[in-house]
């Protein structure tokens, strides 16, 4: 083999190696966004938890066989773990000019993307909170709810009554596929309520695209947000363990879900920063943005 023929082969190598690397990386960030743990993965796909160790490292051939597996217990479409190299591109000339403007100008620049590619905001349904455990969404929701009179909704009491069952064991006995269809139909219900309500979302709602898409175009969404450090401190002040019951409460554990999922907390429409804020503060703010959309129609 001559030179070029070499430097070819250790080119492909490298860009297979990238490629496993990716996938790897895909299943452990969306493991980390429905917040499962190895364990949970390894139990609902019947692959060990050694060789997802291994997977999600990088470290082993992975055969379709395996993957599709993974794919059925998160309950996506196969082709959502293969990188689809085009689609991930972003066009240079976008990239380049969206980095030309100043933080206020791409927030603006974002709404004015999403106003035109997502359709309208329905508004007649209300408002969704949505963030990960520990933010401060069943806290705030429930204050505004006693100060502006309307319904607060729990999507995650509403999947329980719907599956007579708690989450914990929903995941337990059907795994994602089944939480995330009862999720779904919860928030039919809501949608089917006919009035402006107050709806409280679980954490990784935003994982399920599909659900998480309808969400947003019927509600007008808040991501209540705060550090991982805050996450941690009151989640544990708490005794919570939730919401996938045995994950390990470690910040570091945290500060990766809140990274896998803050590509999606993000499109929110509004952002509500309750990081070193107190309750009354934060509710103030939360009703001034959101009055508009929690007014009926009839007068
Ligand atoms: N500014 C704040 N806004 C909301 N909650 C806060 C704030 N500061 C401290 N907290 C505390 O943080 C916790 C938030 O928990 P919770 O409302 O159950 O969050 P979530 O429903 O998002 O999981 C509560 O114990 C609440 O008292
Ligand atoms: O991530 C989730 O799907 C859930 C998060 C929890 O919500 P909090 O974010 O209020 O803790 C709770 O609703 C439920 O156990 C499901
Ligand atoms: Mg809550």
């Amino acid at each position: 083999m001559d030179d070029r023929a070499n430097d070819n082969v250790l080119d492909n190598e490298e860009t297979l190696q990238r490629y496993i690397d990716d996938i790897g990386s895909r299943v452990r960030g969306l493991r980390a966004k429905r917040g499962m743990t190895r364990k949970d993965l390894s139990k609902h796909s019947d692959v060990s938890e050694r060789y997802l160790a291994q997977l999600e490292t990088g470290k082993s051939n992975i055969t379709l066989a395996i993957l599709w597996r993974v794919a059925e217990a998160f309950d996506i479409p196969f082709s959502a773990l293969i990188p689809d190299l085009q689609r991930d591109q972003i066009s240079p000339v976008l990239a380049r000019f969206i980095s030309s403007l100043n933080a206020d100008q791409q927030t603006t620049a974002l709404q004015i993307l999403k106003r035109r590619f997502n359709d309208q905001v329905s508004t007649g349904h209300g408002i969704a909170l949505i963030g990960l455990r520990g933010a401060g969404k069943t806290t705030l929701g429930q204050q505004l709810a006693e100060q502006t009179g309307r319904p607060f909704v729990r999507l995650s009491s509403l999947i329980e009554e719907l599956a007579g069952m708690k989450i914990g064991a929903i995941l337990d006995l059907g795994g994602q596929k089944k939480f995330r269809r009862i999720e779904s139909q919860a928030l039919q219900q809501v949608l089917d309520m006919g009035e402006p309500v107050i709806l409280e979302t679980g954490g990784s709602l935003v994982s399920q695209t599909e659900t998480f898409n309808q969400l947003l175009e019927n509600f007008f969404s808040i991501w209540v947000k705060t550090s991982p450090e805050e996450h941690l401190s009151r989640v544990m002040s708490q005794g919570d363990t939730r919401p996938m019951a045995g994950f390990d409460e470690a910040i570091e554990d945290l500060r990766l879900i809140l990274e896998e999922r803050e590509i999606d907390y993000s499109q929110a429409d509004y952002v509500l920063n309750t990081s070193r804020r107190d309750i009354g503060d934060c509710t103030q703010e939360l009703k001034r943005v959101v009055q508009p959309y929690l007014e009926t129609g009839d007068h």
